[in-house]
């Protein structure tokens, strides 16, 4: 199958300019010559996938990015849009093609595609439709990448994340969901403006469901490393929970309203899998709340699942996973997220 490349030899007019505008030197390759290229590929060039894409190039995270969608206009559109960029960006080869061939050697392949929420629908309505897809989609991406990581956006994305993990025959530390990354710069951005403060000081995580079930972690939040509830206790600083719990709500509620007025949520996913691609490939080893493989973790026991806990991500995917002190509440509040995947996850007979 033709790919749609971005890139050729050949000069305008069919002109081969690359052995006459050069001239070669020779001597022993420099150790710049000599590094290894590294490869991300977004699958599903929607809103999502192209917020992603165009996060990765401003950032200079990879020396290629290829695309895949099943739509071949609209993917060649959004291809050459990219590549017109060119001279305002870091170099970046950028290739399209409906074939996933063009993946082939992907250090991180990032899948976007599938189904999204309508206004007011909930993520785990997509389920079957996106499982369906996931089917013809992951085991290609294995074939072509079977070193990559294999990081998971479409939703439901923790089940999803699940059925990616079921069907590449991964080890489970490279299947990641971007899970509640995004929740938690949501979440982040609430209580910074709450207390005026900028969000990169506030550490504060969500975890469990990317959804509904969602779990807030109160009580290791901190701002300018300053443990924010035990500082009010001390102080003596009286607060209601149901403040605790608006801020919460309004964290689960950031799609529906998004979605409800622009139709879908393209920037913020965009960056926060931006962030993960850099703390995989740059091998961070930073801690950042996505979907993981959760069994055996904070007490969550009763099957295999993904849901987003604080792990450590580096070049070989998940590295850790935090072990920090929740309360009796905030674990049993997970514990029920966890069933409320699993119970969804049932459904599928996988
Ligand atoms: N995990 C998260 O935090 C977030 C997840 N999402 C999810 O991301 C997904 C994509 O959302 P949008 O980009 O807004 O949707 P969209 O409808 O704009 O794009 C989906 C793309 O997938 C493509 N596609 C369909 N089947 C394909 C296949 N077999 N192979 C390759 N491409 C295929 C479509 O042609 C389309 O271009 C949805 O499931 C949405 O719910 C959206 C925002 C945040
Ligand atoms: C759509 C979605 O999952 C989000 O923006 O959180």
């Amino acid at each position: 199958m033709k790919h749609i490349s971005s890139s050729s030899s050949l000069g305008p007019g069919g002109l081969d300019l690359t052995q006459t505008f050069f001239k070669p030197i020779n001597h022993a390759a420099s150790p710049s010559s000599t590094k290894r290229n590294t490869k991300i590929s977004v699958i599903g060039v929607g809103n999502v996938g192209m917020a992603i894409a165009q996060t990765i190039l401003t950032q200079d995270l990879t020396d290629e990015l290829a695309l895949v969608d099943v739509n071949p206009e609209k993917l060649r559109g959004e291809m050459l849009d990219l590549q017109h960029a060119a001279a305002f960006l870091p170099r970046t080869k950028i290739n399209a093609s409906v074939d996933p061939a063009i993946t082939a050697g992907s250090d991180l392949v990032i899948v976007t595609a599938g189904a999204r929420q309508i206004a007011d629908e909930s993520r785990l309505n997509l389920l079957q439709r996106n499982v369906g897809l996931y089917s013809k989609i992951i085991p290609p991406l294995v074939n072509y990448s079977p070193d990559m990581i294999l990081l998971i956006v479409s939703n439901p994305v923790d089940v999803l994340t699940y059925v990616a993990w079921k069907l590449s025959g991964l080890p489970p530390n490279r299947v990641i969901g971007s899970g509640t990354n995004l929740d938690s710069s949501r979440f982040r951005f609430l209580i910074a403006d709450h207390l005026d403060v900028n969000a990169q000081d506030v550490q504060a995580y969500i975890v469990g469901e990317h959804g509904d079930s969602s779990v807030a972690l109160w009580s290791s939040i901190s701002v300018g490393g300053v443990p924010v509830l035990s500082f009010l206790e001390k102080q003596q600083i009286a607060y209601e929970k149901e403040t605790l719990e608006n801020i919460h709500k309004q964290v689960i509620e950031s799609a529906y309203e998004v979605i409800s007025l622009k139709g879908y949520t393209s920037w913020a996913i965009g960056y926060s899998a931006a962030s993960l691609a850099r703390a995989i490939l740059r091998n961070q080893r930073s801690i950042h709340p996505v979907s993981v493989l959760a069994k055996g973790f904070y007490g969550i026991e009763g099957g295999d699942l993904f849901l987003s806990l604080p792990a450590q991500l580096g070049r070989g995917g998940v590295v850790a996973v935090t072990n920090v002190h929740l309360t009796d509440e905030e674990e049993s509040r997970l514990r029920k997220s966890a069933e409320t995947i699993l119970q969804v996850q049932s459904q599928l007979g996988l």
